[in-house]
This record gives structure tokens, sequence and C-alpha cells, in this order.
């Protein structure tokens, strides 16, 4: 057995705040090493260092450094709606899977306070996460995802309470985690216009927004309040989606749009945003959702719905970092 405490101490005292990402997987140990603005010696002096350190603390173990001389900070991506319980929370989950499923270094950030569901939807409820120095280190969740919740920091129902300044130092907390060789954060916000949106625009800038909203002209009319709040603010909407589009009869397959059909997309047109793709109204993905196995992990419709939607995510991300 590999003791945590004595590799991370020895981690700290050679490398100090350079290291971070620190994983522990079966017989390998792996960390990320900031060399930026060391010369060339003097970073091959450190990791030789460090991995005798390491060595010497997890005997036996595969070791390995990743050099970055540019210091990581992940791209945040939020997913919000104007009203709760359309499915914000579902595509986020099932976004940050197929991004990792497509090879993409996703991570998840819930902070949603009103009902932080991704340790259940993530398979992983009630796990704390561990803590490195000051900052907190993801806990790993179905189909390999990073995550931090407001529901591992708060008892059940308590994040609710928490107003202005409170709401946003634990979405710092949440944020400046140790993300290692994380580069897009889903960020599963709270539904509506309140002090975590407010933090996330003014401390946290996300790269983009995506919309969630299901087909009924009262949600989109909030879905329409999300997308002028994001747009007031400078933070581009990467798109809208649309959940619960048509329901799928568990018996016979049939599709049939008790909320009606299209009513997204349209809504998409009018507002000039593109628009990303829907899912299905589907009782397995509640069954799937409250088991914390992630649709998206599966191969079936389902799964490729959400992989589509991920796919235009991931290249709207590509398409600014080109263009930046
Ligand atoms: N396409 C879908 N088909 C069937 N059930 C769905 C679908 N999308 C979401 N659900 C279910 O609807 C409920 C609400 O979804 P979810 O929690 O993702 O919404 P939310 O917008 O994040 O809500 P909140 O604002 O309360 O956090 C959950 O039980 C979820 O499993």
């Amino acid at each position: 057995m590999v003791d945590v405490q004595k590799i991370q101490s020895a981690i700290e005292q050679v490398a100090g705040e350079r290291a971070s990402g620190l994983k522990l997987a079966d017989d390998k140990v792996s960390l990320v090493l900031d060399v930026a603005g060391l010369g060339a010696q003097q970073r091959e002096q450190l990791a030789q260092e460090l991995h005798r350190v390491m060595e010497a603390a997890a005997p036996g173990c595969a070791i390995r450094i990743l050099q970055t001389a540019e210091r990581i900070v992940p791209r945040l991506i939020a997913v919000a709606s104007g009203k709760g319980g359309v499915g914000k929370s579902t595509l986020s989950t099932n976004l940050a899977v197929a991004m990792r499923r497509a090879g993409r270094a996703a991570g998840l950030v819930d902070a949603d306070i009103y009902g932080p569901s991704q340790p259940r939807l993530l398979g992983v409820e009630g796990v704390k996460p561990e803590a490195e120095g000051k900052k907190l280190v993801p806990t790993v969740g179905a189909g390999g995802v990073p995550f931090l919740s407001m529901g591992q920091l708060a008892a059940p129902g308590q994040a609710i309470a928490w107003r202005g300044p409170m709401a946003g130092q634990a979405l710092s907390q949440l944020v400046d985690a140790v993300w290692g060789d994380v580069r897009d954060i889903v960020v599963d916000m709270p539904p509506g216009t309140g002090d975590i949106q407010l933090s996330m625009i003014q401390k946290h800038k996300p790269v983009g927004a995506v919309i969630v909203s299901t087909p009924q002209d009262l949600a989109l009319m909030d879905a329409t309040r999300a997308i002028a709040f994001f747009e007031t603010a400078k933070v581009p909407i990467i798109g809208l989606v649309e959940n619960m589009a048509g329901y799928v009869c568990p018996h016979c397959g049939e599709v049939s749009d008790p909320f009606g059909i299209g009513g997204a997309e349209a809504a998409a047109r009018e507002l000039g945003i593109p628009f990303l793709g829907r899912i299905p109204l589907d009782i397995s993905i509640r069954t799937a959702s409250d088991e914390g196995v992630p649709p998206a992990l599966t191969d079936g419709p389902i799964g490729l719905a959400f992989g589509q939607i991920a796919g235009k995510v991931a290249s709207w991300i590509d398409s600014q970092r080109s263009a930046g």
C-alpha cells in the first residue's frame, strides 16, 4: 500500500506549489509539474529529484511526471437554464462524460447550491474530496470524470442558505482546486440568475455558456432570460439544447411530442444562437441517472445524442482557441 500522506509531503518538500494533480491508480503514480520560468537544467534537476523522492515514497510504482511550462488554467463551460427541473444537471454530467469518452481532459463543477446532484449522477454519493494544502482535490466519478460539488462542501440542504460572499467563496473553492491536467470544466449552474451566477461572471469568467430548455413556451421564455444574462456579461452563448424533446414510449418505442416539437430549435433561430441538438424524454435517462450510470456511457441512440452535442461543444471550444 502506498502511503498517500508520505508521498504528498515528499512531493511538497521538493516541488512545493509547482506540483499538482497527484494521481494514484493501481501501481502508477502521476502528477503535473509546472516548470514555468525554469531553465532547461533546472527543470531536469527538479524532475529528477521529484522522481527520486516519489520512487522512495511509492516503491515499486511506475512514476509519471508531466512537465508543463504553462500553468494549466482550465476553461469553464457554464451549463445554465432559466428555470429548474429542465435537465441542466443531467446534461452537464453527460456532456462531461461524453467529452472524456472522446478523449478530452474534461471535468465538472457542480455549482447548483439549490440541489447539488452531481455526486449521485456520477455514482459517488457521500464521498468527500481530499485536500492538498489548502486546495481541494476533485473526486473521480463515473466515466472517469473528476468533479467537485457544492454537495460535498455542505450538509444536505445547507448550501441553499448561502448568500453573496459565502456562495462566492464556495464556488471559488470548487473552481480553484487541484485540477491537474483537466482542460475543460463543465459547470452545472443553479437555475436563474442569482449570487452564484454573478460570482461566476465576475470572478471566473466562463469561455461560453450552453443553455438548456424544454420545448414548452414558458421554459423557452426563461431560457431567453438566461441567454440575455450571459450576453450582457459578454459570455458567448455556445448554443441551446432541447431536453425532454419527444416522449419515447418505454413499451412500444413510439415517439410522441407532449410539449410540442421544434420549439427550441425555432427559438434558437430567432435568437440567432446555434442549436446544439435534442435529447428525448425517455424514462431510461431518469432511471440510469438515478443509479449513477450516465447514459452518455452507453452506445445506444441516447449515448449518441449526448456524444453529438458534446462534439459540437468541443468544436466550439477549439474554434475559440484557434481564433484567440
Ligand atoms: N431527457 C430526459 N428524460 C427523462 N428524464 C429526464 C430527462 N432529463 C432529465 N430528466 C430527469 O428530470 C429530473 C430533473 O432533471 P435535472 O436534475 O437534470 O434538472 P435540472 O434542470 O438540473 O434541475 P434542478 O434545477 O432542480 O437542479 C431528473 O429526475 C432527471 O433524471
